[in-house]
């Protein structure tokens, strides 16, 4: 498995020098220097399928929920670098009400964490909804630049993940939310490349209070490797957040 990655990681170097590289929209490739930007500029492409940097394990999972999603009642959720498209960034700050701190030109810098390394070296994953049984199941493999003890994925980088299947499972119950708090037992360590399975579940809703939990396996499901809960609130439209 190892050496798969390791492969991965050689071609990723050479396809990373490729000219025309548009991966950070705003910045003239090869010169290392940030252009001004319009948001115009963005060219967004859905960071949610597969890769050549996918393990066959991602890929045969990927094919499973794809067939679950025929009949409507599982959605492929799409995914971008940037945490907003070019038509809602105006919807945003409005929403936020001007509480957002960075300025225009940064904000066109900054990226989702989640989606900020490069193919295959950190997180791979696409997340699946079902809207009846309030689900979301996020299939994800953690790659060699999240790397923990030796040969095992961080332990934060496993709490990044869950932070985002369960505050995706509650926005899409219920909208922007924020995580308040979020409570993990690792039981199991992640080997480093290998694919588990988080499976989230809203179990309540108080007000503006979302309850989610979770736990994680791995592909053959025979290893419980995480538990956890999280607590989102519902933002207010209008109130700032600073
Ligand atoms: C149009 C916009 C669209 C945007 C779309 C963008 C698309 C993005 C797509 C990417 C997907 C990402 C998914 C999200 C996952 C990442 C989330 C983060 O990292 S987030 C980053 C990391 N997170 C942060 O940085 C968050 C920092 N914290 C905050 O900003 C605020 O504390 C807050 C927003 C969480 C709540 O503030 P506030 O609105 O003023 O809330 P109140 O004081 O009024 O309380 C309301 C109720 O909640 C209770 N309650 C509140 N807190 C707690 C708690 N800890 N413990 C227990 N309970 C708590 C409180 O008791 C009350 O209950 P009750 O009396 O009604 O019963």
């Amino acid at each position: 498995m190892l050496r798969s990655c390791a492969a991965r990681l050689r071609t990723l170097r050479v396809l990373r020098r490729q000219p025309g590289d548009a991966r950070l929209p705003g910045s003239q490739p090869g010169s290392g220097k940030l252009r001004s930007f319009s948001f115009e500029d963005v060219t967004e492409k859905d960071q949610a399928l597969p890769k050549p940097s996918w393990s066959k394990d991602l890929r045969l999972l990927f094919d499973k929920f794809m067939k679950k999603c025929e009949d409507g009642s599982w959605k492929r959720l799409p995914s971008y670098k940037t945490s907003y498209t070019t038509s809602t960034i105006q919807d945003i700050r409005a929403f936020f009400s001007g509480s957002i701190p960075l300025k225009e030109e940064l904000m066109s810098q900054a990226r989702l964490f989640t989606r900020s390394f490069e193919d295959g070296l950190g997180f791979e994953y696409v997340m699946f909804y079902n809207d009846d049984e309030k689900r979301v199941v996020c299939i994800c493999q953690g790659g060699l630049y999240l790397q923990g003890p030796p040969g095992f994925l961080h332990g934060g980088a496993l709490a990044t993940l869950i932070d985002i299947t369960l505050g995706t499972n509650a926005m899409v119950a219920g909208g922007p939310v924020m995580t308040a708090n979020l409570d993990i037992s690792f039981k199991r360590p992640v080997p480093l490349c290998s694919v588990v399975v988080i499976n989230s579940q809203l179990d309540k809703v108080e007000g503006r209070k979302f309850f989610v939990s979770c736990n994680v396996r791995s592909v053959d499901e025979q290893t419980l490797h995480t538990e956890g809960t999280g607590l989102f609130i519902k933002l207010e439209p209008g109130k700032s957040l600073i």
